[in-house]
């Protein structure tokens, strides 16, 4: 699909932004393995969460999914039964690397395979360590790339000191652990996002945290729960930095959550100028969340590395954009881990950005970025990446003439409302 884009006066008004996508997926999933009922209220009918409940179902789970109403019925945690297709993972990095971990625990065959962006992705990082632990797993290139097959069934703890801060590393083995022999720990070199830790406790589970390492005890159950699913801030970043950029503008964005694992975004802005404040702060069962609330304002640049990447690390294409409107230098750094997301975003969000007049280069593991640029329409490419989609939109919001997307379906794979959500703020 092709979308033409037109430059925006303002953006005015309230909106509340669908529900975390790490948080759908886990709930489904946990609720998959736990005994009894779940019941999720706030799910994300995103296509990443969807294709999560299509696998579970060939799985032998019962889901019943109504808009963002999802009912799972637990089959526990050795209950899941062959699915005679293979599973198909669309575009989720999370559902197939979480999905291996709950696999190490089922003693029959499983066949994951997924979209041309998922047959790029690295899958080693997790089928390292699930091999390690007892599960038979080959693929393409040595058990790295899908098409995946794993048979799991008798798994023994491990101690894995990971050499990436990666959640959906964290969670495969955590979840492999959960039925195995003994404890399984994982040490990260910087604390990822923990709504796995969060979610497990919530479902009963008991889950040890200190600093960098999280580790559980085999032969625990799962009992089933009421999740609700907070606003997903990787969505809200689009609309903090449209907020912040499109001049005159004032966005509330309401119930986004904000574990302090994912709000390096709102450190950022802060830092870089931005007029933000909270209200309504509250909690979930396991999740805190508020309204935020976006004022236009001049911005500056900064340096982003280190510990805040795992903080905020979906969000670095959208805050390339907001770097290209700040006065002076913006320079990310220690972010290698986009190279093997939905897209290689370091090259992507360069090469689009540029084509509408960004002064930005890429480098090996970031980009620099010099502001303060006028932005100008041109033809620009999601790559199929959801990300790059929707922050060349905000882009075209801000740039002179008409901007001509393409691949803009890719979007609904995490915000299916963006552009009705956009047309609203832009009325
Ligand atoms: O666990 C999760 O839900 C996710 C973890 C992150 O990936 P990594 O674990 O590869 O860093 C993130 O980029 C992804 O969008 C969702
Ligand atoms: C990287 C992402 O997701 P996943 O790894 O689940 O495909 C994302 O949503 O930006």
């Amino acid at each position: 699909m092709t979308k033409q884009l037109q430059p925006i006066q303002q953006l005015k008004g309230s909106i509340k932004v669908p529900g975390d996508k790490s948080i759908s997926h886990r709930a489904v999933m946990f609720g998959s393995i736990a005994e009894g009922k779940t019941t999720v209220e706030g799910f994300l009918t995103g296509e990443d969460c969807l294709s999560t409940i299509s696998c579970f179902k060939k799985l032998g789970v019962s889901i019943q999914q109504e808009g963002e109403n999802v009912t799972v019925e637990g089959k526990g945690l050795t209950g899941l039964t062959p699915s005679s297709e293979d599973l198909y993972v669309g575009n989720s990095g999370t559902t197939i690397r979480l999905m291996l971990g709950i696999l190490a625990n089922t003693p029959f065959q499983s066949t994951l395979t997924g979209d041309e962006s998922i047959a790029k992705r690295p899958m080693n990082r997790v089928t390292k360590p699930l091999k390690e632990m007892g599960a038979a797993i080959d693929g393409n290139d040595a058990g790295n790339k899908v098409p995946l097959h794993i048979k799991g069934g008798e798994t023994r703890g491990i101690h894995y000191t990971s050499p990436i801060a990666s959640a959906q590393v964290k969670s495969a083995i955590i979840l492999a652990g959960l039925d195995g022999e003994g404890t399984t720990s994982v040490k990260e070199p910087f604390k990822s996002r923990d709504h796995t830790e969060r979610m497990l406790k919530a479902f009963g589970v008991e889950v040890e945290t200190d600093e960098l390492t999280v580790s559980v005890a085999g032969g625990q159950k799962l009992k089933g729960t009421h999740i609700e699913v907070p606003g997903d801030i990787s969505s809200a970043a689009f609309f903090l930095v449209a907020g912040a950029i499109v001049p005159n503008s004032e966005i509330t964005l309401k119930k986004v959550g904000l574990n302090p694992t994912r709000t390096g975004i709102l450190d950022v802005l802060k830092n870089m100028g931005a007029d933000i404040t909270y209200q309504n702060i509250n909690e979930t069962a396991s999740e805190p969340f508020g309204d935020l609330v976006i004022k236009s304002s001049d911005l500056k640049g900064t340096v982003i590395q280190g510990d805040l990447i795992p903080r905020l690390i979906d969000e670095i294409p959208i805050i390339a954009l907001a770097a290209t409107q700040a006065e002076g230098k913006t320079i990310i750094k220690d972010a290698h881990e986009l190279r093997v997301k939905e897209t290689d975003r370091i090259e992507t969000v360069v090469n689009e950005l540029k084509k509408m007049g960004a002064d930005i280069e890429a480098t090996e593991d970031g980009m620099i970025i010099h502001g303060k640029s006028s932005l100008h329409g041109a033809s620009v490419q999601s790559y199929g990446d959801h990300r790059i989609g929707m922050m060349l939109s905000v882009a075209a919001c801000i740039a002179e003439g008409e901007t001509t997307l393409t691949n803009s379906e890719a979007i609904a794979v995490s915000y299916p409302s963006f552009f009705e959500q956009l047309d609203i703020l832009s009325k």
